[in-house]
């Protein structure tokens, strides 16, 4: 798979998606998919253009975006899906004011689009004020195809990227993994921590996001790794280890069971299987030790069938 990240010169035509497709969902997947059958069947490869930063970062600044996945991660399941070329195209303020139909000469056309590929709720140009049914009508004046794809529901709810971080804030595992179509998952680079766990008998890797990225709702879970190549389960609190802290930032941890090394300054995502309780203050060591027990037992029971 092409990133680029310049207009090209060359103009291959080209099947083109979309949208911001964070999280990379199972309604992505499946307008991913169609696009993916209009390119074959046009004897062309399928691009995404994708706007970095996300638009609402831009545009929307005091809300603090909180993304699902990172760019890195959003171009590997591009990749996994078949997607030739991605272009990523800085997104400013000018970007935002550009009109529906300028949009299309300035940005779409000298990508060479021949189709392209929106989800029936996609908006584009000056305060979002293009349509699918708008951009029908101007592939039909500039000569490219459009397909619109129709809402792609699970039981009766629309997916969405917005849907998944709610569930993911409410802590509702099952539900962000049947909208995603995986199991959710959280990435960072491991950073040293206060040192306790080891000496609870517990180690934890710490872990540090990028800044933009969806924490969930805080408490213990039972998550799964790659580390060097190798699965690695494990239990994860999310919180202020409130046992030990009456005011501390939220800290993501997690303990993996038969992982014996250093993980210091290492990448990794930790894939969320279940949540297992809320985090709790208790009454000293003792009692935390037993519940952290608890926890492993019921996490690898979980995580078994996973192996
Ligand atoms: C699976 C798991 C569950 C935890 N649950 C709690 C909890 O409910 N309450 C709490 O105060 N701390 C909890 N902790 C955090 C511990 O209090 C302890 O501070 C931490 O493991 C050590 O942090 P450190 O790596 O920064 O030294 C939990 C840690 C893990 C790994
Ligand atoms: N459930 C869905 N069914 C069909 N198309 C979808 C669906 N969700 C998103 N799309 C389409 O996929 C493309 C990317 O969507 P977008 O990034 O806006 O995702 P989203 O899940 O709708 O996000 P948000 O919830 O933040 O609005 C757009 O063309 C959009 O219309």
């Amino acid at each position: 798979m092409q990133v680029q990240t310049n207009m090209p010169t060359n103009k291959e035509p080209c099947v083109l998606a979309l949208g911001n497709f964070d999280g990379v969902h199972l309604g992505h997947r499946r307008l991913l998919e169609h696009g993916l059958r209009q390119a074959e069947r046009l004897g062309v490869g399928l691009s995404v253009l994708l706007f970095e930063p996300h638009p609402l970062k831009v545009l929307q600044p005091e809300r603090g975006i909180q993304l699902l996945t990172t760019n890195q991660e959003r171009l590997k399941y591009f990749e996994e899906i078949g997607v030739n070329t991605v272009f990523l195209i800085p997104f400013t303020r000018e970007m935002a004011n550009t009109t529906p139909e300028d949009f299309v000469v300035r940005i779409l056309m000298p990508l060479g689009v021949v189709r392209v590929v929106v989800g029936f709720n996609y908006s584009f140009g000056a305060h979002g004020k293009g349509s699918p049914e708008l951009i029908q009508l101007l592939g039909k004046q500039y000569g490219f195809g459009v397909s619109v794809l129709q809402a792609q529901m699970l039981e009766g709810r629309v997916i969405s990227s917005s849907s998944i971080r709610k569930a993911l804030l409410q802590g509702d595992i099952a539900l962000a993994s049947a909208l995603l179509g995986r199991s959710p998952s959280l990435s960072g680079t491991v950073i040293h921590g206060e040192e306790r766990g080891r000496l609870l008998g517990y180690p934890t890797a710490n872990l540090r996001s990028n800044e933009d990225i969806l924490i969930p709702k805080r408490g213990v879970y039972a998550v799964w790794a790659n580390i060097n190549g190798a699965f690695a389960a494990g239990m994860m609190n999310i919180g202020m280890k409130p046992t030990f802290h009456d005011m501390y930032g939220t800290s993501v941890e997690v303990n993996f069971f038969d992982f014996n090394g250093d993980l210091y300054g290492q990448e990794l995502t930790i894939h969320i299987e279940e949540r297992l309780r809320d985090e709790k203050k208790f009454d000293g060591i003792n009692e935390l030790l037993l519940q952290l027990k608890t926890d492993k037992i019921k996490a690898q029971s979980l995580l078994k069938g996973l192996l």
